[in-house]
């Protein structure tokens, strides 16, 4: 499914979120977000969902506005906040069955194959939450969001706070979900590299607009990635990931001063 936003506003009192915002995700693409903090990501991703009301502009996903069928959009995206919390008394079984329920969804055999899929074991998966490192709670939070076998997937900073094999893991299991069905997903991360393992295409987002956006081999090239609202063509392929250097793209669609100091990686950006 794609997923249109166009001439996007967003305020909250004095503070502009989205200024003007346009974006183009295509059909079945792994699509990074990267973001200065502050950028409008988080923003960004409650209005895909519905969460929230742009004050202007439009947002759809798979052709439905947001704003005027939220409903039918949430059955068909799967959306992991930045923080999620689970009742700690449950088993993380219990926990995806207390999901499952309140999302009316009928069997009880796709939580086992949540589980499976975000490399909980069946042991782990009986154990209480509240003894789950972060890493496990991550997964956990993704399994919550599989269990509907969602056309779209928006995680915000899913690996923020994760140590490097967490970080390697989730990775490898958000490439499996990428290898083995269609869903479009659109994650957000301050980590380059990882843009580049994972994504066919990025945006650069910054004080609340679209900066540069494109296939990541052509922003890392240096090439104009062109009209962010339109993009390069309706159905995005997953080969030829990119190799190129996204740090410079960063900084050339932030300028060098906004880029300084930013985190972009396990390192200060330099000047
Ligand atoms: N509920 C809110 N009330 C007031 N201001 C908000 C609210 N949500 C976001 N903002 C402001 O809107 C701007 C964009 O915030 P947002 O959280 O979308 O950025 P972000 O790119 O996700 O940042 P981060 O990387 O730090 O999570 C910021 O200036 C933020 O302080």
């Amino acid at each position: 499914m794609r997923i249109d936003a166009t001439d996007v506003r967003k305020t909250y009192g004095d503070v502009t979120a989205l200024d003007g915002l346009s974006l183009s995700v295509p059909s079945g693409s792994t699509f990074g977000i990267i973001g200065t903090n502050g950028a409008g990501k988080s923003t960004l991703f409650r209005l895909l969902v519905g969460h929230d009301r742009p004050d202007a502009g439009t947002v759809s996903v798979g052709g439905t506005d947001v704003t005027e069928d939220g409903r039918r959009v949430r059955r068909r995206v799967g959306y992991l906040p930045e923080h999620v919390g689970f009742p700690d008394g449950l088993t993380g079984r219990e926990a995806l069955g207390v999901h499952r329920a309140i999302r009316g969804l009928p069997k009880d055999e796709r939580i086992a194959e949540a589980i499976e899929r975000v490399g909980l074991t069946a042991d782990e998966a009986d154990r209480r939450v509240s003894g789950y490192s972060n890493g496990m709670q991550r997964r956990l939070g993704l399994a919550t969001v599989l269990l509907p076998d969602p056309d779209v997937l928006v995680l915000d900073e899913p690996t923020a706070g994760l140590d490097p094999r967490g970080v390697d893991e989730f990775h490898a299991i958000v490439e499996d979900i990428t290898a083995e069905t269609d869903a479009t997903v659109v994650f957000c991360s301050h980590v380059l590299p990882e843009v580049e393992r994972l994504c066919d295409r990025a945006a650069v987002l910054h004080d609340g607009r679209v900066r540069a956006a494109g296939p990541v081999d052509e922003l890392a090239a240096g090439a104009d990635a062109g009209d962010p609202e339109t993009g390069h063509g309706e159905t995005a392929s997953r080969s030829g990931r990119g190799r190129g250097d996204l740090r410079a793209a960063f900084r050339r669609a932030i300028g060098d001063d906004a880029a300084r100091g930013a985190r972009t990686d396990t390192e200060e950006v330099a000047p």
